[in-house]
């Protein structure tokens, strides 16, 4: 019996991401045994820097491609959120699986709600997108990066000068955190979620096809097209998790994609939103972003880029 060996990030939900794919395959009842290998990255490595100044997106997968390529690893499990939006050659994105609640939770002290912070109150993210929408709906709010696995962050909300914390809930949910612990669930009106957010990828090889066969399995149609509706317009947007970039976008029950995009700036000030509903994903991706590059997002994304760079 073969076994196939899963790479994965040190982080407990890196590694809880990849014991639930294991359970997933396991119940599929398929002749293969399961080891799990995990692995530093680069992202892991440089806590200190704002991810957005180290190259953010791309960070945390290159050294797992490299284990895929090495044959260490045959298949890598990666949060779609961090997965850059083109596929280097010889590897393969052959599933995304359903995917979890896409919102962003807020986190506070006292359970105060956003709406409630007492102006000058300080909210730690590290994600530009977060801020932007933070920003827009609450400007007198105060924007903190906080870095570090979701655990750190926790504690760091306990521990340092922060009201309140933004996280994904499909993080908090796969760790088992209970929905109290959540002061709120933005929505995506107020708070688009990242391209992918909420969903895992799983990355083989190209000529692998029995692992291609195999994790097939655990595809999600309805999350692939919508992921992949997001995904297009990030690649059109040429945008990494480091630019103010949000993309949701969900199944209607006739079919039919919609997706809201947006790009904004960094403080909040300028918000460039536009849904669009189609049959084929690709279209929808590529329509919404050339509707936000008709209002003005291509000078918004490179004035962000200029003062990265700075
Ligand atoms: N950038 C880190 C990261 N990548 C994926 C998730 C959460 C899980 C997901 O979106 O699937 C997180 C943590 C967070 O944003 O709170």
């Amino acid at each position: 019996m073969r076994t196939i060996v899963i790479g994965s990030r040190r982080s407990n939900l890196a590694l809880t991401q990849t014991d639930w794919v294991i359970n997933q395959l396991k119940k599929k009842e398929v002749p293969y045994n399961f080891e799990v290998k995990k692995i530093v990255t680069k992202g892991d490595r440089i806590l200190d820097v704002t991810l957005s100044k180290v190259g953010g997106k791309g960070l945390f997968v290159k050294e797992i491609e490299q284990a895929l390529e090495d044959k260490e690893i045959d298949i890598a499990v990666h949060s779609m959120k961090d997965v850059p939006s083109v596929m280097p050659d010889g590897f393969s994105l052959a599933a995304i699986t359903e995917r979890e609640d896409a919102r962003d939770a807020f986190i506070s002290l006292d359970h105060v709600k956003l709406k409630d912070l007492p102006s000058g109150a300080i909210v730690g993210t590290s994600s530009l997108r977060r801020s932007a929408q933070l920003l827009a709906e609450r400007p007198d709010l105060e924007v903190k990066w906080i870095r570090g696995n979701v655990e750190t962050r926790l504690r760091k909300l306990k521990e340092e000068d922060f009201s309140a914390i933004i996280l994904a809930a499909a993080g908090l949910n796969r760790l088992g955190y209970s929905e109290e612990l959540v002061t709120e669930y933005l929505e995506p009106e107020m708070c688009v979620p990242a391209v992918g957010q909420g969903a895992l990828g799983l990355e083989c090889r190209s000529d692998d096809q029995e692992v291609i066969e195999l994790i097939q399995k655990l595809n999600d149609e309805a999350t692939a097209l919508t992921v992949t509706a997001e995904r297009t317009f990030l690649h059109k947007m040429e945008g990494g998790c480091q630019v103010p970039i949000a993309g949701y976008a969900t199944m209607q029950e006739d079919g039919q994609v919609s997706l809201t995009a947006l790009v904004g700036s960094p403080d909040g000030k300028t918000i460039l939103k536009d849904t669009v509903v189609g049959q084929d994903p690709v279209k929808v991706g590529e329509e919404v972003s050339e509707r936000l590059l008709e209002k003005g997002a291509k000078e918004i994304l490179d004035k962000v880029k200029r003062e990265l760079d700075s």
